[in-house]
């Protein structure tokens, strides 16, 4: 009896292998939890470091594009007192000075660094700045000039799949290079509830695309993201802070120190205990069986 269960070629990034039989790839995304300060963007990497992450990743916009138009006048209370919404976008962006000092901790702190462009030139800038890969979010998943954009780098893309249908999901790839292509497993409800999580449409993404399979997760606690290592996914993104209670959008959402490092650890238990499938008779077994099984029997 025999049956074949091949898996995609892993996709290079940087210096690393990101699918099957390798580390799950765990990227800490700080996103805009630095909340305009490089110096809590140096913590955050630190905290990542210290998990055990291999990634870190940022998000890069050019507000007066990114920003909805009908949103970009709506009042915010800020830390920085009342403002629109595109002054405060501008507010948490950072430009080529904080994302060179980015560049040169994160490559002194032997961490990957990489973000998602939210529009066209914000490609054109983290190209300068020579990222090993980009990631799609979620909100991009429609933007083809983007995608276009994306692919001509030759780069490995990294494209999640919250808030879109398999429809959706088929036209971005078309436009993508799927050998060099990973998709990640997303529900964009912040905070996650259980029941919308839908694990299971990772084993959808890894039977229709066939690239390797990750999961960006938004949930609160860690339980549906080892879950999703369980099921297959071989990277894992999460939102981190350093403190939940700081003011912003995605910091309720996102795992504070010590839930990355539990995270990191588990996966990392999770990864030895998944095996290769193979049943046999482990090597811890044989002092109970001697014990335990009648050889007459
Ligand atoms: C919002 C993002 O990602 P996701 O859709 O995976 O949450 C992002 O990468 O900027």
């Amino acid at each position: 009896m025999s049956a074949t269960n091949a898996q995609p070629a892993p996709v290079t990034i940087g210096d690393l292998q990101v699918g099957a039989d390798q580390p799950v790839y765990v990227i800490g995304e700080i996103g805009i939890n630095h909340n305009g300060d490089v110096e809590i963007a140096k913590k955050l990497i630190d905290v990542a470091v210290e998990a055990g992450c291999q990634a870190v990743k940022f998000q890069k916009r050019t507000p007066e594009i990114s920003t909805p138009k009908d949103q970009r006048d709506k009042i915010r209370q800020t830390p920085w007192g009342e403002m629109t919404y595109l002054e405060y976008k501008y507010k948490v962006e950072f430009e080529e000075p904080e994302y060179t000092e980015i560049d040169a901790y994160a490559k002194e702190k032997g961490v990957q660094w990489f973000a998602s462009p939210w529009d066209a030139p914000s490609v054109e800038f983290l190209e300068k700045m020579d990222v090993p890969t980009h990631k799609v979010a979620s909100a991009s998943v429609t933007d083809h000039e983007m995608l276009r954009a994306l692919a001509a780098t030759g780069k490995p893309i990294i494209l999640s799949t919250g808030m879109s249908t398999l429809e959706q999901i088929d036209a971005a790839v078309e436009i993508l290079d799927t050998s060099k292509l990973v998709i990640l497993h997303s529900t964009s409800t912040y905070p996650l509830p259980p029941e919308e999580a839908n694990l299971r449409t990772i084993t959808t993404l890894q039977e229709r695309y066939g690239v390797p399979i990750g999961y960006s997760g938004h949930e609160t606690g860690l339980q549906i993201s080892i879950a999703a290592v369980a099921l297959g996914a071989v990277a894992v993104e999460r939102h981190i802070t350093l403190d939940r209670a700081m003011w912003g959008s995605d910091h309720a959402s996102s795992l504070e120190p010590k839930g990355l490092e539990n995270l990191v650890r588990d996966i990392r238990i999770l990864e030895k205990a998944l095996g290769d499938g193979q049943k046999r008779v482990m090597p811890g077994e044989f002092s109970p069986m001697s014990r335990l099984r009648r050889v007459d029997a």
